[in-house]
C-alpha cells in the first residue's frame, strides 16, 4: 500500500496504544504462571498476536476481550502447581518478531517437550547469537543456526548463563523470563556494554508483577564488569489476577517528536516515570530545543527553535527514526550515536533511515555506528520506501507532515507490526495521508 502524505502540521491529543514490550513480557508470564490473568491492553499488533499464536501453539488459552485479553496459562500438573507442561512437539510462528523469537527460544527449550520456532521476513538474518550457543551449552540441542524453522529438543538446564550485553537484550529478556521454569536456581551474567538496559529491567517489573523476584549483583569476569541476574525456580509464582499494560513510549515518541516539529502534540495514558527507556524522548526533544511538558499521565511538545545535538541511542535504539526526524527539520548538524544495533533490526535501520530521509532532501553521512545529519530546517518531501519497516514507515509520515511538497510511502502497510492504526491516529491529529 502507498500512502501519501500532504503537508500539514499535527496537533492535538492522542491516546498512547499499550507498549508492545510489555505486552510481549505480561502475555508470557500469563501463560506460564499458574491462575488465569485479565491483561488490559488498549492494542494490539501483528507482533503482539504473534506472541498470542506462540503461547497458544503450546498449550495456553488466551481469548481478546473487550479491554484486552483474558489469559488461562499452559496447564499444570495441579491448579498451583508452578510445573507447566507445554503441548509436545508445538510449532511456533514468531511471524517478524524478534522479541518473539528471542523470548519464546529460551521458554520452549526450558519446558522440555521440543519444538520448532518459525519466522518471517528478516527474522531468519536477525542473531541468536550468543543466545543459541548458551542453549546449547545447558543441555538444548538446536537444528542449524541461521536457518528457521528452528528445531528445539531435549531440556534446558539450569546454571550460569554468559550474554554479552551488546548483541540484543532480548537473549537476557528470555532467558529471565524461562529461568523461573527450570528445577534449580540460574544466574544470568550480562558483560559490559550492556545496550538497550531499560528492556532489562522491563522483564524484571514484568516478572514481579507475578511474584518472582531477580536478584540483582555485580561482578567482574575476565577483567570485565557484569551484572548478574539471580533466578529461583519459581514456586511462589502467582498471577496478579488483572494486570494493565502500560502507554508505549517507543510509539509515542513520533507522536512527541512530530510536536516537536511543527504544531503542537499531546500523548495521554503515558507513565512519566516509566521504566521503558524511550520516555528520554522527551529530554531528546527538549535538548533539540522543543518546548516539552509533563502533567500527569500526559506529554506534550510544541515547537521552538531547534538546533542539532549529539545524543547517544546506547539505551534507546528505537529512538532513532524520530530522533532523525527532528534532526532533519533542526538547524546544525546532529549526530546519533551508538548506533550499531540498528542494523540488526527489521531492516538495516541506519541505511533505511538514511535512504528515507535522504529521498525526502536530507543531507546525511552514515557512520558504521552513528548517522550524522545536517539539518536546514526543513525537508522538500519525496518517495520513501519503507522497506518493510514499521519505524521507517511512521518516521516519514511525521518527516512528510512538515515537508514542502507531498511524500510518498511505499510499503507504509508494514505499520502494522506495531501500530497497525498509526495513520488513524495520524489524520485524527489532523494528518492528510492519502491512500492509493
Ligand atoms: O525487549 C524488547 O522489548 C525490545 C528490545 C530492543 O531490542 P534489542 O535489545 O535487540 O536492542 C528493542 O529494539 C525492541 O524493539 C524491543
Ligand atoms: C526491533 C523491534 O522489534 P523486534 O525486535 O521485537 O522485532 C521494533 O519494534 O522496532
Amino acid at each position: 500500500m502507498d500512502v501519501t502524505i500532504h503537508p500539514a502540521p499535527l496537533h492535538g491529543t492522542i491516546p498512547a496504544i499499550a507498549s508492545k514490550s510489555m505486552a510481549h513480557r505480561l502475555l508470557i508470564m500469563a501463560a506460564l504462571c499458574p491462575g488465569t490473568t485479565d491483561i488490559n491492553c488498549n492494542a494490539t499488533s501483528k507482533d503482539i498476536q504473534a506472541t498470542v499464536s506462540c503461547l497458544e501453539a503450546l498449550g495456553a488459552r488466551i481469548a481478546s476481550t473487550r479491554l484486552g485479553f483474558r489469559v488461562n496459562p499452559l496447564p499444570g500438573t495441579s491448579a498451583t502447581d508452578n510445573i507447566r507442561q507445554a503441548i509436545p512437539g508445538a510449532h511456533l510462528d514468531c511471524g517478524e518478531s524478534g522479541s518473539t523469537l528471542r523470548f519464546m527460544l529460551p521458554i520452549v527449550a526450558a519446558l522440555g517437550r521440543g519444538g520448532s520456532l518459525d519466522g518471517h521476513g528478516r527474522l531468519a538474518d536477525r542473531p541468536l547469537s550468543p543466545l543459541y550457543e548458551e542453549l546449547v551449552c545447558h543441555g538444548v540441542t538446536l537444528s542449524t543456526r541461521g536457518k528457521l524453522p528452528l528445531e528445539v529438543s531435549g531440556t534446558l538446564l539450569p546454571g550460569r548463563f554468559s550474554i554479552p550485553g551488546n548483541v540484543s537484550s532480548q537473549f537476557v529478556s528470555g532467558l529471565l523470563m524461562a529461568a523461573p521454569l527450570l528445577s534449580a536456581p540460574s544466574e544470568i551474567v550480562v558483560t559490559e556494554p550492556v545496550e538497550s538496559r531499560s528492556y532489562i529491567r522491563l522483564t524484571i517489573r514484568a516478572l514481579a508483577e507475578f511474584g518472582i523476584d531477580v536478584g540483582v549483583t555485580h561482578e567482574t569476569v575476565d577483567g570485565n564488569r557484569a551484572t548478574v541476574l539471580s533466578v529461583s525456580p519459581a514456586r511462589s509464582a502467582v498471577s496478579p489476577g488483572t494486570v494493565t499494560v502500560e502507554g508505549d513510549w517507543s510509539n509515542a515518541a513520533f507522536w512527541l517528536a512530530a510536536g516537536a516539529i511543527a504544531g503542537g502534540v499531546s500523548v495521554s495514558g503515558l507513565d512519566l516515570a516509566s521504566a521503558q527507556g524511550d520516555r528520554t524522548i522527551l529530554a531528546c526533544a527538549a535538548a533539540f530545543g522543543a518546548r516539552v511538558s509533563r502533567s500527569g499521565n500526559v506529554a506534550s511538545t510544541t515547537p521552538d527553535t531547534l538546533r542539532g545535538r549529539t545524543i547517544d541511542v546506547r539505551d534507546t535504539p528505537d529512538l532513532v527514526p524520530p530522533l532523525a526526524a527532528i534532526a532533519a527539520n533542526a538547524s546544525g548538524t546532529t549526530v546519533i550515536a551508538n548506533a550499531g544495533r540498528l542494523r540488526l533490526k527489521e531492516s538495516d535501520r541506519l541505511s533505511t533511515v538514511n535512504k528515507a530521509l535522504t529521498a525526502m532532501g536530507a543531507s546525511i553521512e552514515e557512520e558504521p555506528d552513528a548517522l550524522v545529519i545536517h539539518g536546514n530546517g526543513s525537508l522538500s518531501g519525496g518517495t520513501v520506501d519503507a522497506a518493510n519497516d514499521h519505524r521507517i514507515a511512521m518516521m516519514a509520515a511525521i518527516a512528510g507532515a512538515n515537508a514542502i511538497g507531498p511524500t510518498t510511502i511505499r510499503g507504509a502497510e508494514c505499520v502494522a507490526k506495531s501500530y497497525p492504526r498509526f495513520f488513524e491516529d495520524f489524520r485524527t491529529l489532523g494528518g492528510i495521508a492519502e491512500e492509493g
